[in-house]
């Protein structure tokens, strides 16, 4: 599917082509539909005949042809037998395709985002993006479940009932029509109402924004407590609730007249068909032949409009499920990161040339940065808080594009490297691990899908989790958060660290935790670490400036921009940021080893 002709479609069109192959089936579905509702109303038209066979031997039982009459007995078994097969049949198969399209959806989305830049999941998108995966997608389902086919057999019923009463009197069946166009003309024109699709939309930012505020509040729940400000975060909640019924509201005012305009004139066939049918009776010499028509259209006239009144229903819930499938387009259509070669680097020497970026035009987060890092070099980065430490490190794995300058690895330029190759070439352990719910052999296997497990186990005995895992109720195969299992920060970093072992990639990159600074804890990391580091190029974001003191190199970073480079003794001699921030940390380390001898006393 090329993108540029998914833009082209909306709504219903745009759902089956983002059911893919499933489409057929949905397809399938549909048909059924269509089918069983001109079984439906095969009974009406055999009654007809019945009658009018009937009618045409009227006082002459003898002329009556039998075989005739057990005809249409048969073709009307025929229609509810085909109408049972057919609705079941169509409903089986569009819960069935509801929930593989339920599945597509979100695996496609899925993907999707983990292609998009890291910078679009900001606070705002991530309730958004929520409430896309499982709101709009929920909707989604439930109109292909219970309404795609519902549609299809509504939109069929009334077409194949009129072709029929038109061909049997089309002075009748313009009368029957009659007040069903006036409905539908009131109905257009209250959809296509001016602001109607503002005010849809308004109805979805809104309910947007309402799950971003509980997302947030459930996430922030601790900060809440500690600060006592649940009233003032329920406050956020109410207004935005507030919001959303203000905008059901306008909605229901907006639609009220039209709607009940509508309401009031459909069904009303017989107040039209009643007049005209006197009229044209009046009129005719043919009895026989004219009463069992006119009986036809009384009982199928009024009929009618149970399936325009879903037909319209149906045209308003696909009026919602548009902007459904518009809020999914937006994320599918998100610039993806993309590579602009294959080429594959051979050595893991690391380059920075002139790099620039910002994530805000206000500001310049990296600002004009050159370094070169050999390989299996370590190297630290430092610098004040806010300084864009972890932004520079990102910068490697292309989490964000540079503007200016450009980044190489093994001499070429990442852009030119496979994205997935690149992302197989580095390690990242982040300050805050992120530990999945599920067992923590999955966890660790992360760093390696196709490892066996005495390589699992190796890795977390290098990463010193192992004996921590062990103690586990159920060992290696413990699901982490379940049953009062939790991991603490410190564990979960060497967890993550498992990982990087196991992945054993030619790059590492560190964001030392400042939060896990016990001193047992630190030493484990700092053994795992050294020995993870071992012929590879490794970046450590430092916070104890100890770490790093023997690094090959290390990168002194000031509001992004480089106020130092090169060993720890160079420093010591050129930088004065470097001095001031070491003098910093003996002040620090001089005064915990006060507190502890005060404590000892
Ligand atoms: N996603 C983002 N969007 C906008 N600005 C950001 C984003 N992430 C970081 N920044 C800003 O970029 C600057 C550098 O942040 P960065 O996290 O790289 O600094 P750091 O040196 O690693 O800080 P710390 O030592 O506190 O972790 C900061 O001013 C920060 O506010």
């Amino acid at each position: 599917m090329s993108r540029k002709k998914l833009k082209k479609k909306e709504g219903i069109a745009r759902l089956f082509e983002l059911a893919g192959a499933k489409k057929r089936k949905l397809s399938l579905a549909c048909a059924l539909a269509v089918l069983s509702s001109g079984a439906r109303i095969t009974a009406f038209f055999t009654i007809y005949g019945v009658v009018k066979e009937l009618l045409r031997s009227y006082g002459n039982p003898s002329q009556i042809n039998f075989n005739r009459i057990i005809a249409y007995a048969l073709i009307t078994l025929a229609g509810v037998i085909l109408y049972g097969v057919t609705s079941y049949l169509s409903s089986a198969i569009a819960h069935t395709s509801a929930y593989d399209l339920l599945y597509e959806i979100r695996m496609t989305m899925m993907n999707k985002m983990s292609r998009i830049s890291s910078g679009y999941f900001t606070g705002t998108t991530q309730g958004a993006i929520k409430k896309i995966m499982s709101d709009d997608v929920e909707e989604i389902e439930g109109f292909v479940a219970h309404n795609l086919c519902d549609l299809s057999a509504a939109v069929a019923t009334p077409l194949f009932t009129l072709v029929y009463l038109f061909a049997l009197d089309w002075r009748l069946a313009l009368v029957t029509l009659l007040p069903i166009l006036i409905s539908v003309i009131l109905l257009g024109s209250c959809l296509k109402q001016k602001g109607k699709a503002e005010l849809q939309k308004e109805m979805h930012d809104s309910m947007e924004k309402m799950t971003g505020t509980i997302v947030e509040y459930i996430h922030g729940m601790p900060v809440v407590k500690v600060f006592n400000r649940s009233l003032s975060a329920f406050k956020r909640y109410e207004d935005d609730l507030n919001s959303f019924v203000d905008v059901v509201d306008r909605t229901a005012k907006a639609n009220a007249i039209p709607m009940a305009s509508y309401y009031a004139f459909f069904g009303t066939q017989l107040l039209f068909l009643l007049p005209a049918s006197i009229l044209l009776m009046s009129k005719t010499t043919n009895y026989v032949y004219f009463l069992p028509v006119v009986l036809l259209f009384f009982l199928v006239g009024p009929g009618l409009k149970e399936p325009m009144e879903s037909m319209m229903n149906m045209m308003i819930m696909s009026n919602r499920i548009v902007e459904s499938v518009k809020r999914i387009d937006e994320v599918l259509d998100q610039p993806e990161i993309k590579s602009d070669g294959n080429q594959i680097p051979s050595s893991y020497d690391v380059a920075f040339e002139h790099v620039e970026f910002s994530y805000t035009e206000s500001a310049q987060t990296i600002d004009d940065i050159s370094f070169y890092a050999e390989q299996g070099s370590i190297n630290g980065i430092v610098g004040p808080s806010g300084g864009g430490k972890s932004t520079l490190a990102q910068l490697l794995l292309r989490f964000y594009d540079i503007q200016k300058g450009c980044i190489k690895i093994g001499g070429i330029e990442i852009r030119q490297i496979p994205i997935d190759h690149l992302m197989n070439i580095i390690s990242y352990v982040f300050q805050d691990s992120v530990i999945f719910h599920d067992t923590v052999e999955n966890n660790i296997r992360m760093g390696n899908t196709e490892a066996s497990f005495e390589s699992i186990q190796e890795a977390a005995k290098n990463a010193r989790i192992d004996d921590v895992i062990r103690r586990l109720p159920k060992g290696y195969q413990t699901v982490v958060g379940e049953k009062n299992t939790y991991l603490s920060g410190g564990e979960k970093q060497r967890l993550a660290i498992a990982r990087v072992f196991l992945k054993d990639s030619p790059i590492v990159i560190l964001d030392e935790a400042t939060a896990y600074a016990d001193a047992e804890n630190e030493a484990k990391i700092q053994e795992a670490f050294a020995k993870l580091s071992k012929n590879k190029t490794v970046f450590i974001i430092a916070h104890r400036l100890r770490t790093i003191e023997n690094a090959e190199h290390i990168l002194v970073l000031e509001q992004g921009k480089l106020n130092g480079f090169g060993t720890h003794k160079q420093l010591l001699n050129s930088c004065v940021l470097y001095q001031n921030m070491v003098a910093a940390n003996e002040r620090r380390d001089a005064w915990t080893i006060r507190r502890k001898e005060q404590e000892a006393i």
